[in-house]
């Protein structure tokens, strides 16, 4: 070993190794020793006259809602997958220098681990690759997130048995069966939480002849949206501030969960189909043991009111949504780190 390795692997057992989950709708950031770190938006601010990113996450979200004028919002991830490399690569390095607090002047850069959806090409799987490179990896890992979601939610992913895993994004619906530490099938549908936001704005604008932005479309659908009735009975309502249809003037209408309800059924159809398919692709063996151990639903998308209970009635199969659904895949990518036998297992690696 020379020198140079030798003093990357000391000062790499210096906690600096970091987990990615680059997330369309949430980053999150965190360090061995010390969990996670980094909780943010996807979201990078651009002044509109230079084209020069100025904040990203929180800083950003905040820098557009008080000066929207001079700055641009750009979300460099849709549906799951890098659409602006550029503006991608600048966030990645902003969060990981924020991240990574330097105890040590001479500390190593960090080895990453990152996660990418399933049905990521090669070239999208190329790209977030280099992204965590030129943002300050030292080695970069990927793996896929249903994988991750599954080690981050203490599934067990090595045992030859079936489990199976629905982890609901902002931009993917990520489905897959694990056994003996791989994943054995697998499918990513670009529609989740962000199209629920979309199905909730057209439905309203149908209904009730009010626009309204995305941000207040996922307001209510974490305020008030569910798939099904809620288990109390008790019916919700909320007031809500647009712009009528035909006038464009300011205009405001109380909505009913109902209301909701209805247009969530359109993307949440879609979504049983999906992991129909995909069970119908595992084989019996593991069929069996799913049906056995249940489907894990995970990622925010997961949270809405109702969901477990309904893919529980549409698949016939018990559904159980998890308590630490937001965080289970920066956690998996994580645990990732710390063994080296699950390091050796991921899709991609720098050296
Ligand atoms: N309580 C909730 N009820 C319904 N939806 C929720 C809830 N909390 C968060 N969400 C939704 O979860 C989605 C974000 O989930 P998550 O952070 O797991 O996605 P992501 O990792 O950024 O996206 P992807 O995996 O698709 O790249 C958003 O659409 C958000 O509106």
């Amino acid at each position: 070993m020379s020198f140079m390795d030798w003093f990357s692997n000391l000062t790499g057992q210096m906690g600096t190794d970091m987990a990615i989950d680059l997330g369309t709708a949430n980053t999150l950031v965190a360090m061995t020793g010390e969990g996670i770190v980094i909780n943010e938006p996807s979201v990078v601010a651009i002044e509109k006259s230079t084209h020069r990113v100025l904040a990203v996450g929180h800083e950003a979200k905040n820098m557009i809602n008080h000066t929207p004028e001079a700055f641009s919002a750009e979300h460099p991830l849709k549906d799951g997958v890098i659409a602006d490399y550029d503006v991608t690569e600048a966030m990645l390095s902003a969060f990981i220098n924020k991240a990574a607090v330097r105890k040590y002047p001479w500390q190593a850069k960090p080895r990453i681990v990152i996660c990418i959806p399933c049905g990521a090409t090669s070239v999208e799987k190329r790209a977030v690759f280099e992204a965590a490179i030129q943002a300050g990896a030292r080695q970069a890992y990927l793996i896929e997130e249903p994988m991750a979601a599954a080690m981050g939610a203490d599934l067990p992913v090595t045992e030859p048995t079936g489990s199976m895993v629905v982890d609901i994004g902002g931009g993917t619906t990520e489905v897959a069966v694990i056994s003996l530490g791989g994943i054995v099938t697998s499918s990513s549908l670009r529609l989740a939480g962000n199209r629920m936001d979309e199905t909730i704005a057209m439905h309203l604008r149908d209904l009730l002849g009010i626009k309204i932005g995305e941000r207040t479309a996922e307001v209510i659908k974490i305020k008030i949206g569910s798939i099904l009735p809620f288990e109390d009975g008790r019916e919700r309502d909320m007031i809500i501030s647009g712009q009528d249809v035909l006038t464009e003037q300011p205009k405001e209408v109380t909505i009913q969960s109902e209301d909701v309800r209805q247009a969530l059924q359109a993307p949440c159809e879609e979504m049983v189909v999906h992991i129909k398919e995909t069970f119908k692709k595992t084989n019996p063996d593991l069929a069996s043991d799913i049906i056995q151990n249940g489907i894990l639903l995970t990622g925010g998308g997961g949270l809405l009111s109702g969901l477990d209970r309904y893919l529980s009635d549409k698949l016939e199969i018990p559904v159980w949504v998890s308590e630490t659904a937001l965080t289970n895949v920066v956690t998996g990518c994580l645990k990732v780190l710390e063994t080296p036998t699950a390091l050796k297992q991921t899709l991609m690696r720098s050296k």
